[in-house]
C-alpha cells in the first residue's frame, strides 16, 4: 500500500528550478532513500515533504490527505516527524527533556494544569515519562537520560535527534542525512537502528543521505535526484545499474562522496 505519493513537484526560487516535477510513491512500512550529489534537490523535497517549504506546483499525498500548502505543525499532527542535517537540539536540556520536547503534540493537558501541576497533568506526565525512558533504551541511550545533550559526543547527539522524532509517536520519519559526520562504527549502529525503528515500530522511513553504502544496504527503493530532476527511481540493485545514475553519482571517485 503506498503511504506518501509525490506528484510532479516542482520548487522554483527566483529563477532556479530546484526541483522540476519530481514524482515517487513511498510505500506503507518501507524505508525509501532519496540519493543525489550536492545541489540535486533532495534537502528542498525534505522540506516540502515536512511543509518547511511549499511547492511551486504539485502534489504531495500522505493517504488521502494533500499536504502542499499544510503548515509543518499541521503535518507533523498527521504523523510526520523529521530530523534535521544539522542537529537541532536543546544542548542544555537533558536527553530526557529533549525527548519529552517530541511528545508535546501528544500532551492533553493545557499549559495552565500542567504549571500548576493538578493531578491528571502529573498522572499524564508520568505516562509520557515512561514512555521516553523505553525510548531512551530503544536508542541505546538509557544510561544518559539525565545527562544534557550538550556534553555528549556528536554519535551520540545525533541518536538523541533520532529519539525525539520517534517520541513523537510518528507513522512517517523523515531523516535527512543521519550518518553525516560519523565514523563507520557509529554509521552501522545507526542503519541497525532505524532498521529497527522500521521493523519494530512499523514506521515508513524516508531518508536523503549521501553515503551509498549507507543506502544500499537499508533502503527498500531508491529515488535520484540530480539538478533537480529525477533521474532513476527503484532497488538498490536496479539504481546501481542505471547508466544515468553511474554517470550522475555513482561514477565519482568513492573517496570523494560529495561533488563540489
Ligand atoms: N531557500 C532557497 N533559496 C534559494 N535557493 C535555494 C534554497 N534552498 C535550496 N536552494 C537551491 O536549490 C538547489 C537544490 O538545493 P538542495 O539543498 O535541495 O540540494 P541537496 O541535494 O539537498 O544538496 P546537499 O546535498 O548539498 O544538501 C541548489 O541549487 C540550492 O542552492
Amino acid at each position: 500500500m503506498t503511504l506518501l505519493e509525490v506528484t510532479d513537484v516542482t520548487v522554483k526560487f527566483a529563477g532556479l528550478t530546484a526541483l522540476d516535477k519530481v514524482g515517487f510513491t513511498v510505500e506503507d512500512g518501507s524505508v525509501h532513500a532519496i540519493l543525489g550529489p550536492n545541489g540535486a534537490g533532495k534537502s528542498t523535497c525534505f522540506n516540502v515533504l515536512s511543509g518547511v517549504y511549499r511547492a511551486t506546483s504539485g502534489s504531495v499525498r500522505l493517504g488521502r490527505r494533500e499536504l502542499v500548502g499544510l503548515a509543518p505543525h499541521r503535518i507533523a499532527a498527521l504523523g510526520v516527524a523529521r530530523t534535521f542535517q544539522n542537529i537541532a537540539l536543546a544542548g542544555r536540556l537533558t536527553v530526557a527533556d529533549n525527548l519529552m520536547l517530541g511528545r508535546q503534540r501528544l500532551m492533553k493537558a493545557g499549559f495552565l494544569s500542567a504549571g500548576l501541576r493538578l493531578p491528571q497533568a502529573r498522572r499524564e506526565e508520568a505516562e509520557h515519562r515512561r514512555r521516553v525512558a523505553e525510548i531512551a533504551e530503544f536508542i541505546g541511550l538509557e544510561d544518559h537520560l539525565h545527562s544534557p545533550v550538550g556534553v555528549l559526543p556528536y554519535g551520540l547527539r545525533k541518536r538523541v535527534e533520532l529519539g525525539r522524532a520517534l517520541a513523537m509517536e510518528p507513522r512517517l520519519l523523515l531523516l535527512d542525512e543521519p550518518v553525516a559526520g560519523m565514523n563507520g562504527g557509529e554509521r552501522r549502529e545507526m542503519a541497525a537502528l532505524i532498521r529497527a525503528a522500521q521493523r519494530g515500530l512499523g514506521l515508513t522511513v524516508v531518508i536523503v543521505e549521501h553515503d551509498i553504502g549507507l543506502v544500499m544496504n537499508l533502503a527498500d527503493r531508491v529515488t535520484v535526484l540530480d539538478f533537480g530532476r529525477l533521474i532513476a527511481t527503484g532497488t538498490p540493485a536496479e539504481v546501481q545499474r542505471d547508466p544515468e545514475v553511474i554517470r550522475a553519482y555513482l561514477g565519482a571517485d568513492p573517496q570523494q562522496e560529495h561533488r563540489s
